[in-house]
Protein backbone atom coordinates (compact mmCIF):
# COMPACT_ATOMS: atom_id res chain seq x y z
CA UNK A 1 0.00 0.00 0.00
CA UNK A 2 1.40 3.62 -0.61
CA UNK A 3 1.38 6.21 1.77
CA UNK A 4 -1.25 8.36 1.58
CA UNK A 5 -0.39 12.09 1.97
CA UNK A 6 -1.33 14.18 5.57
CA UNK A 7 -3.82 16.87 3.87
CA UNK A 8 -6.03 17.63 6.88
CA UNK A 9 -5.62 18.40 10.60
CA UNK A 10 -8.74 17.27 11.58
CA UNK A 11 -10.68 14.57 8.74
CA UNK A 12 -14.38 13.75 9.90
CA UNK A 13 -15.09 10.40 8.89
CA UNK A 14 -19.16 9.56 8.99
CA UNK A 15 -20.83 5.94 8.78
CA UNK A 16 -17.72 5.08 10.35
CA UNK A 17 -19.03 2.08 11.50
CA UNK A 18 -20.30 0.64 8.47
CA UNK A 19 -19.14 -1.75 5.59
CA UNK A 20 -16.70 1.26 4.30
CA UNK A 21 -16.42 3.30 7.70
CA UNK A 22 -14.23 0.04 9.06
CA UNK A 23 -12.29 -0.57 5.90
CA UNK A 24 -11.36 3.31 5.66
CA UNK A 25 -10.75 3.79 10.10
CA UNK A 26 -7.21 2.65 9.74
CA UNK A 27 -6.51 3.49 5.95
CA UNK A 28 -7.73 7.00 6.61
CA UNK A 29 -5.48 7.92 9.58
CA UNK A 30 -2.30 8.28 7.56
CA UNK A 31 -4.47 11.24 5.31
CA UNK A 32 -5.10 13.73 8.86
CA UNK A 33 -3.72 14.20 12.40
CA UNK A 34 -6.75 13.60 13.65
CA UNK A 35 -9.14 11.10 12.39
CA UNK A 36 -12.79 12.27 13.89
CA UNK A 37 -15.56 9.25 13.37
CA UNK A 38 -19.01 9.34 13.75
CA UNK A 39 -22.08 6.81 13.34
CA UNK A 40 -25.39 6.19 15.36
CA UNK A 41 -24.02 2.81 15.76
CA UNK A 42 -21.24 1.75 18.13
CA UNK A 43 -17.95 2.93 17.14
CA UNK A 44 -15.99 1.38 20.22
CA UNK A 45 -13.09 2.87 22.36
CA UNK A 46 -10.98 5.86 19.97
CA UNK A 47 -7.88 4.79 19.24
CA UNK A 48 -4.23 7.22 18.89
CA UNK A 49 -5.40 10.29 16.91
CA UNK A 50 -8.78 9.31 16.96
CA UNK A 51 -12.09 10.93 18.29
CA UNK A 52 -15.78 9.70 18.68
CA UNK A 53 -18.31 11.71 18.05
CA UNK A 54 -21.65 9.97 17.97
CA UNK A 55 -24.52 11.96 15.93
CA UNK A 56 -27.74 11.11 14.09
CA UNK A 57 -27.78 12.62 10.78
CA UNK A 58 -31.36 13.58 10.96
CA UNK A 59 -30.68 15.51 14.30
CA UNK A 60 -29.45 19.36 12.75
CA UNK A 61 -27.96 20.01 16.53
CA UNK A 62 -25.67 16.33 16.48
CA UNK A 63 -24.40 17.31 13.00
CA UNK A 64 -23.37 21.12 14.15
CA UNK A 65 -21.66 19.64 16.88
CA UNK A 66 -20.07 16.15 14.64
CA UNK A 67 -18.75 19.29 12.40
CA UNK A 68 -17.49 21.71 14.75
CA UNK A 69 -13.42 21.80 14.35
CA UNK A 70 -12.82 19.75 11.18
CA UNK A 71 -10.96 21.09 8.12
CA UNK A 72 -12.36 18.15 5.89
CA UNK A 73 -15.18 15.38 5.65
CA UNK A 74 -15.33 11.92 4.40
CA UNK A 75 -19.35 11.75 4.29
CA UNK A 76 -20.26 7.87 4.23
CA UNK A 77 -23.02 8.04 6.83
CA UNK A 78 -26.99 7.33 5.66
CA UNK A 79 -29.10 4.40 4.31
CA UNK A 80 -26.88 2.31 1.86
CA UNK A 81 -29.80 -0.07 0.23
CA UNK A 82 -33.25 1.45 -1.35
CA UNK A 83 -35.88 1.75 1.80
CA UNK A 84 -38.78 4.08 1.94
CA UNK A 85 -39.29 6.86 1.38
CA UNK A 86 -39.30 8.77 5.19
CA UNK A 87 -36.44 6.52 6.16
CA UNK A 88 -33.93 8.01 3.12
CA UNK A 89 -35.75 11.53 3.78
CA UNK A 90 -33.85 11.88 7.39
CA UNK A 91 -30.72 9.81 6.79
CA UNK A 92 -29.90 11.11 3.70
CA UNK A 93 -31.83 13.61 2.00
CA UNK A 94 -32.13 15.85 5.63
CA UNK A 95 -28.82 14.32 6.57
CA UNK A 96 -26.35 15.64 4.20
CA UNK A 97 -28.63 19.42 4.10
CA UNK A 98 -27.73 19.44 7.73
CA UNK A 99 -23.54 18.42 6.94
CA UNK A 100 -23.34 21.08 4.60
CA UNK A 101 -25.02 23.63 6.60
CA UNK A 102 -22.82 22.83 9.39
CA UNK A 103 -20.19 22.68 7.03
CA UNK A 104 -20.76 26.21 5.81
CA UNK A 105 -21.07 27.81 9.30
CA UNK A 106 -17.65 25.87 10.45
CA UNK A 107 -15.30 26.49 7.47
CA UNK A 108 -15.13 23.57 6.03
CA UNK A 109 -12.93 23.36 3.00
CA UNK A 110 -13.37 20.03 0.97
CA UNK A 111 -15.92 16.98 1.18
CA UNK A 112 -15.75 13.52 -0.13
CA UNK A 113 -19.16 12.74 -0.62
CA UNK A 114 -20.45 8.90 -0.94
CA UNK A 115 -22.82 9.58 -3.95
CA UNK A 116 -23.37 5.59 -5.71
CA UNK A 117 -23.88 4.60 -8.95
CA UNK A 118 -27.72 4.27 -8.72
CA UNK A 119 -27.80 8.08 -9.29
CA UNK A 120 -28.00 6.55 -12.79
CA UNK A 121 -28.66 2.81 -12.57
CA UNK A 122 -31.47 3.57 -15.47
CA UNK A 123 -28.89 3.17 -17.77
CA UNK A 124 -28.44 0.09 -19.73
CA UNK A 125 -24.97 -2.01 -18.98
CA UNK A 126 -24.86 -2.08 -22.79
CA UNK A 127 -24.54 1.69 -22.29
CA UNK A 128 -20.92 3.42 -21.79
CA UNK A 129 -21.69 6.94 -19.54
CA UNK A 130 -20.05 9.96 -18.09
CA UNK A 131 -20.37 12.60 -15.62
CA UNK A 132 -22.45 14.64 -17.97
CA UNK A 133 -25.15 12.21 -18.70
CA UNK A 134 -28.16 12.78 -16.74
CA UNK A 135 -29.19 11.63 -13.44
CA UNK A 136 -31.72 8.58 -13.95
CA UNK A 137 -31.83 6.88 -10.04
CA UNK A 138 -33.22 3.58 -9.62
CA UNK A 139 -35.08 4.36 -6.77
CA UNK A 140 -35.51 6.38 -3.37
CA UNK A 141 -31.77 5.58 -2.39
CA UNK A 142 -30.33 6.68 -5.53
CA UNK A 143 -32.98 10.17 -5.66
CA UNK A 144 -31.44 10.72 -2.11
CA UNK A 145 -27.94 10.94 -3.88
CA UNK A 146 -28.58 12.79 -6.64
CA UNK A 147 -29.87 15.38 -4.75
CA UNK A 148 -26.35 15.09 -2.55
CA UNK A 149 -24.70 15.45 -5.87
CA UNK A 150 -27.15 18.81 -6.42
CA UNK A 151 -26.96 20.18 -2.83
CA UNK A 152 -23.17 20.15 -3.26
CA UNK A 153 -23.11 22.02 -6.10
CA UNK A 154 -25.15 24.63 -4.95
CA UNK A 155 -23.07 25.20 -1.58
CA UNK A 156 -19.84 24.91 -4.14
CA UNK A 157 -21.08 27.85 -6.41
CA UNK A 158 -22.04 29.67 -3.51
CA UNK A 159 -19.96 29.01 -0.63
CA UNK A 160 -16.57 27.67 -2.56
CA UNK A 161 -16.94 24.33 -0.55
CA UNK A 162 -15.49 21.66 -2.67
CA UNK A 163 -16.56 18.38 -3.22
CA UNK A 164 -15.96 15.24 -4.69
CA UNK A 165 -19.15 13.29 -5.25
CA UNK A 166 -17.97 9.50 -5.89
CA UNK A 167 -20.25 7.42 -7.57
CA UNK A 168 -19.16 4.30 -6.06
CA UNK A 169 -19.88 1.18 -7.71
CA UNK A 170 -19.84 -2.13 -5.41
CA UNK A 171 -17.01 -2.32 -3.31
CA UNK A 172 -16.75 -5.34 -1.20
CA UNK A 173 -13.55 -7.08 -0.57
CA UNK A 174 -14.28 -9.15 -3.68
CA UNK A 175 -16.93 -9.16 -6.66
CA UNK A 176 -20.34 -11.20 -5.84
CA UNK A 177 -21.42 -11.64 -8.80
CA UNK A 178 -21.45 -10.64 -12.57
CA UNK A 179 -22.69 -7.72 -12.25
CA UNK A 180 -19.63 -6.67 -10.04
CA UNK A 181 -16.96 -7.68 -12.41
CA UNK A 182 -17.93 -3.65 -13.71
CA UNK A 183 -19.01 -2.23 -10.66
CA UNK A 184 -16.29 -3.33 -7.99
CA UNK A 185 -14.07 -1.39 -6.37
CA UNK A 186 -11.56 -2.43 -4.37
CA UNK A 187 -11.00 -1.16 -0.52
CA UNK A 188 -7.55 -0.19 -1.57
CA UNK A 189 -8.51 1.53 -4.66
CA UNK A 190 -11.47 3.25 -2.66
CA UNK A 191 -8.68 4.53 -0.35
CA UNK A 192 -6.79 6.10 -3.05
CA UNK A 193 -9.44 7.60 -4.68
CA UNK A 194 -10.86 9.52 -1.45
CA UNK A 195 -7.05 10.10 -0.94
CA UNK A 196 -6.83 11.77 -4.30
CA UNK A 197 -9.88 14.22 -3.81
CA UNK A 198 -8.85 15.26 -0.65
CA UNK A 199 -5.21 16.08 -2.43
CA UNK A 200 -5.41 17.47 -5.74
CA UNK A 201 -4.95 20.55 -5.59
CA UNK A 202 -8.00 21.66 -7.18
CA UNK A 203 -10.79 19.95 -6.90
CA UNK A 204 -14.10 22.16 -7.50
CA UNK A 205 -17.25 20.24 -7.62
CA UNK A 206 -16.43 16.99 -9.19
CA UNK A 207 -18.59 14.02 -9.85
CA UNK A 208 -16.24 10.72 -10.28
CA UNK A 209 -16.82 6.97 -11.07
CA UNK A 210 -15.93 4.95 -7.93
CA UNK A 211 -14.35 1.84 -9.61
CA UNK A 212 -11.10 -0.10 -9.68
CA UNK A 213 -9.20 -0.64 -13.33
CA UNK A 214 -11.90 -3.39 -14.55
CA UNK A 215 -11.86 -4.59 -17.72
CA UNK A 216 -15.67 -4.21 -18.03
CA UNK A 217 -16.87 -1.14 -17.06
CA UNK A 218 -19.69 1.21 -18.03
CA UNK A 219 -18.17 4.40 -16.81
CA UNK A 220 -15.90 7.11 -18.29
CA UNK A 221 -13.99 9.29 -15.61
CA UNK A 222 -12.32 11.04 -17.91
CA UNK A 223 -14.38 14.62 -17.26
CA UNK A 224 -12.47 13.81 -13.53
CA UNK A 225 -8.79 13.38 -14.70
CA UNK A 226 -8.23 16.77 -12.20
CA UNK A 227 -8.42 14.13 -9.06
CA UNK A 228 -5.18 12.29 -10.27
CA UNK A 229 -7.02 9.10 -9.06
CA UNK A 230 -4.59 5.69 -10.80
CA UNK A 231 -6.84 2.51 -9.69
CA UNK A 232 -4.58 -0.33 -8.90
CA UNK A 233 -6.73 -3.08 -8.24
CA UNK A 234 -9.01 -4.89 -11.13
CA UNK A 235 -11.60 -7.49 -10.71
CA UNK A 236 -10.24 -9.39 -13.96
CA UNK A 237 -8.42 -11.80 -11.22
CA UNK A 238 -11.83 -12.93 -10.30
CA UNK A 239 -13.46 -12.94 -13.15
CA UNK A 240 -13.15 -17.04 -13.99
CA UNK A 241 -14.30 -17.78 -10.04
CA UNK A 242 -17.22 -15.26 -10.70
CA UNK A 243 -18.40 -16.92 -13.60
CA UNK A 244 -17.59 -20.28 -12.25
CA UNK A 245 -19.77 -19.72 -9.23
CA UNK A 246 -22.58 -18.01 -11.28
CA UNK A 247 -25.07 -18.68 -14.11
CA UNK A 248 -25.53 -16.26 -17.14
CA UNK A 249 -27.60 -13.47 -16.82
CA UNK A 250 -31.81 -14.15 -17.97
CA UNK A 251 -31.20 -10.83 -20.25
CA UNK A 252 -35.26 -10.23 -19.92
CA UNK A 253 -34.28 -9.02 -16.59
CA UNK A 254 -34.31 -5.95 -15.72
CA UNK A 255 -31.46 -6.62 -12.75
CA UNK A 256 -29.50 -7.64 -16.19
CA UNK A 257 -30.55 -5.03 -18.44
CA UNK A 258 -29.73 -1.91 -16.17
CA UNK A 259 -26.67 -1.15 -14.49
CA UNK A 260 -28.56 -0.54 -11.08
CA UNK A 261 -29.05 -4.35 -11.20
CA UNK A 262 -31.56 -5.89 -8.51
CA UNK A 263 -32.11 -2.34 -7.13
CA UNK A 264 -34.46 -1.00 -10.19
CA UNK A 265 -36.74 -3.95 -8.93
CA UNK A 266 -36.27 -2.90 -5.21
CA UNK A 267 -40.09 -1.51 -3.27
CA UNK A 268 -42.07 -0.53 -4.02
CA UNK A 269 -42.65 -0.42 0.28
N1 LIG B 1 -20.52 -0.35 -0.26
C1 LIG B 1 -20.83 0.00 -1.50
O1 LIG B 1 -20.62 -0.76 -2.44
C2 LIG B 1 -21.43 1.34 -1.79
C3 LIG B 1 -21.76 1.64 -3.12
C4 LIG B 1 -22.29 2.90 -3.41
C5 LIG B 1 -22.43 3.84 -2.42
N2 LIG B 1 -22.11 3.52 -1.14
C6 LIG B 1 -22.31 4.55 -0.12
O2 LIG B 1 -21.16 4.58 0.72
C7 LIG B 1 -21.54 4.82 2.06
C8 LIG B 1 -21.02 3.71 2.95
O3 LIG B 1 -21.54 2.47 2.47
P1 LIG B 1 -21.48 1.15 3.37
O4 LIG B 1 -21.51 -0.01 2.44
O5 LIG B 1 -20.38 1.27 4.36
O6 LIG B 1 -22.90 1.25 4.11
P2 LIG B 1 -23.29 0.79 5.58
O7 LIG B 1 -24.78 0.69 5.58
O8 LIG B 1 -22.50 -0.40 5.97
O9 LIG B 1 -22.83 2.02 6.48
C9 LIG B 1 -23.56 3.20 6.62
C10 LIG B 1 -23.40 3.70 8.04
O10 LIG B 1 -24.19 4.88 8.18
C11 LIG B 1 -24.78 4.86 9.45
N3 LIG B 1 -26.03 5.62 9.46
C12 LIG B 1 -27.21 5.30 8.86
N4 LIG B 1 -28.15 6.20 9.16
C13 LIG B 1 -27.55 7.14 9.94
C14 LIG B 1 -28.00 8.32 10.58
N5 LIG B 1 -29.29 8.74 10.47
N6 LIG B 1 -27.13 9.03 11.31
C15 LIG B 1 -25.83 8.62 11.44
N7 LIG B 1 -25.35 7.50 10.88
C16 LIG B 1 -26.20 6.77 10.14
C17 LIG B 1 -25.04 3.40 9.76
O11 LIG B 1 -25.14 3.17 11.17
C18 LIG B 1 -23.85 2.71 9.11
O12 LIG B 1 -22.83 2.46 10.04
C19 LIG B 1 -23.07 4.95 2.07
O13 LIG B 1 -23.40 6.32 2.00
C20 LIG B 1 -23.48 4.25 0.79
O14 LIG B 1 -24.70 4.78 0.28
C21 LIG B 1 -21.63 2.29 -0.80
O1 LIG C 1 -24.70 -1.25 -6.75
C1 LIG C 1 -24.11 -1.85 -5.85
O2 LIG C 1 -23.59 -2.97 -6.01
C2 LIG C 1 -23.99 -1.19 -4.49
O3 LIG C 1 -24.57 0.10 -4.55
C3 LIG C 1 -24.43 0.84 -3.36
O4 LIG C 1 -25.02 2.10 -3.52
C4 LIG C 1 -25.06 0.13 -2.19
O5 LIG C 1 -24.74 0.84 -1.00
C5 LIG C 1 -24.53 -1.29 -2.09
O6 LIG C 1 -25.23 -1.97 -1.05
C6 LIG C 1 -24.70 -2.00 -3.41
O7 LIG C 1 -24.16 -3.30 -3.37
Amino acid sequence: MDSPINTHHRLLLTGAAGGLGTALRDRLKGNCTVLRLSDTADLGEAGADEEIVQADLSSAEEVDAMVEGCDAIVHMGGISVEAPFGAILQANILGVYHLYEAARRHGVKRIVFASSNHVTGFYKQSETIHAEHPPRPDGFYGLSKAFGEDLARLYFDRHGIETACVRIGSSFVEPKDRRMLATWLSFDDLHRLIGACLSTPVLGHTIVFGMSDNAVTWWDNSRARHIGYVPRDSSDVFREAVFARTSAPDLNDPAAIYQGGAFVKAGPF
